[in-house]
């Protein structure tokens, strides 16, 4: 543990019956920092909030909070707080009375908290409405006031169960912005838990991939993204191509598989790799693959794919295709600029083998 880190665990456990929803989880959050537990429903992201709140006792490990030990300590005692996706803002009472609420229940004076309540209002893009009753914001103002009634605590590090998951999509956009702009504005450490992957990159100094109760790689997202550490991580971290055949070889880094309609294609070993020998799957991005046509280099590997459709969507245009039996995905250039692509027409697609990473098969 550093100093300066705001949480640190080690070793949490935390069992139901036979199952450890929570099996060893040792993490640390640097002060200021946003920290996203990323990992799909059922891995454990809400226990592990639960431990971290006070809401319920890890079986194994400790819980440090600046320092302190938190394992024996109730929620209402820890210097943390809470927001949740159906936030409970309390119907009845003004936007203001919201926000004062807990600055009440702990005395501070009539005076300072109107002060303190305009100040945070302002924050979060919403000033001068104290006197608004919740019921009359959108949802996304409603998001803001929630937080807003959380920050105005100055809490040292702030929860956060999927805000946003109530949210339409363009607001979800919109809010993931909204939201690290916050985070660093006020300084307070965030600890956000989500299943939606481009949330958590969107907005964190570091993610934690999340899978059956355990961390399978903590890192910045580019990291996450370029630099994947298991195939779960690979396979759920952005789009991702996946060629399955045998390892034949390996020379200077690069492996070489033979896929299952006999063709050679090459990647980066990954540090979790296969042995020669073995069943092997090859990782490649959309964006990485190169359309017949463009520029396909020398030292490009290649595979021989047949067009099933073209997918428009802006920036984000796609080609679908199958090779060797796999559906593959590949970007289309933005410029419009493509190749005439007619379901069933055969293309060779190629990457750069650095940009692809080859994983022992069967461990997404
Ligand atoms: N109180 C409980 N009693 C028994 N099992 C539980 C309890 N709470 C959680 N579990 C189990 O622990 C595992 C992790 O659940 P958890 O709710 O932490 O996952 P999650 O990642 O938050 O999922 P989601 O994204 O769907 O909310 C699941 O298998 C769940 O069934």
């Amino acid at each position: 543990m550093t100093s300066e880190s705001d949480l640190s665990c080690s070793g949490l456990v935390r069992r139901f019956g036979d199952n450890a929803a929570v099996d060893h989880v040792s993490l640390n959050v640097p002060a200021g920092t946003f920290f996203s537990i990323l990992g799909p429903s059922g891995c454990g992201k809400t226990t592990l909030l639960r431990l971290l709140a006070g809401f319920d006792r890890p079986d194994e490990g400790e819980i440090r909070i600046r320092g302190q030990r938190m394992n024996e300590v109730p929620p209402n005692r820890r210097p943390v707080n809470m927001v949740f996706q159906h936030l409970a803002l309390f119907p009845t009472m003004s936007v203001g009375d919201n926000i004062a609420y807990g600055l009440k229940r702990r005395g501070v004076p009539a005076a300072e908290r109107q002060k303190r309540v305009a100040r945070v209002l302002e924050q979060v893009g919403l000033p001068g409405t104290e006197n608004r009753n919740p019921q009359q914001l959108s949802g996304g103002q409603r998001q803001r006031v929630a937080l807003a009634r959380c920050l105005v605590l100055e809490p040292t590090l702030l929860l956060l169960d999927e805000p946003l998951g109530a949210l339409d999509l363009k607001l979800r956009e919109q809010m993931k912005v909204e939201l690290k702009h916050l985070q660093k504005a006020f300084g307070t450490t965030f600890v956000y838990i989500t299943h939606d992957q481009s949330e958590a990159m969107v907005m964190s100094d570091q993610v934690a991939v999340m899978k059956n109760g355990r961390f399978d790689q903590v890192a910045p997202p580019e990291e996450l993204y370029r630099e994947p550490a298991t195939p779960f991580v690979a396979g759920f971290v952005g789009d991702n191509n996946r060629l399955a055949g045998e390892l034949v070889s390996v020379r200077e880094g690069l492996a070489e598989v033979r896929l299952d309609d006999g063709g050679l294609v090459r990647g980066r070993m990954a540090s979790q790799a296969p042995a020669v020998g073995e069943r092997a799957e090859l990782f490649v991005r959309p964006e990485s693959l190169v359309l017949a046509g463009e520029a396909l280099k020398p030292d490009f590997s290649t595979v021989q794919a047949s067009v099933d459709t073209t997918l428009f969507d802006g920036a984000n245009s796609r080609v679908e295709v199958t090779s060797s039996g796999q559906t593959l995905f590949a970007r289309l250039p933005q410029d419009g600029s493509a190749p005439a692509l007619s379901e069933g027409a055969t293309l060779q697609l190629g990457w750069d083998p650095m940009l692809a990473r080859v994983f022992p098969a069967g461990g997404a």
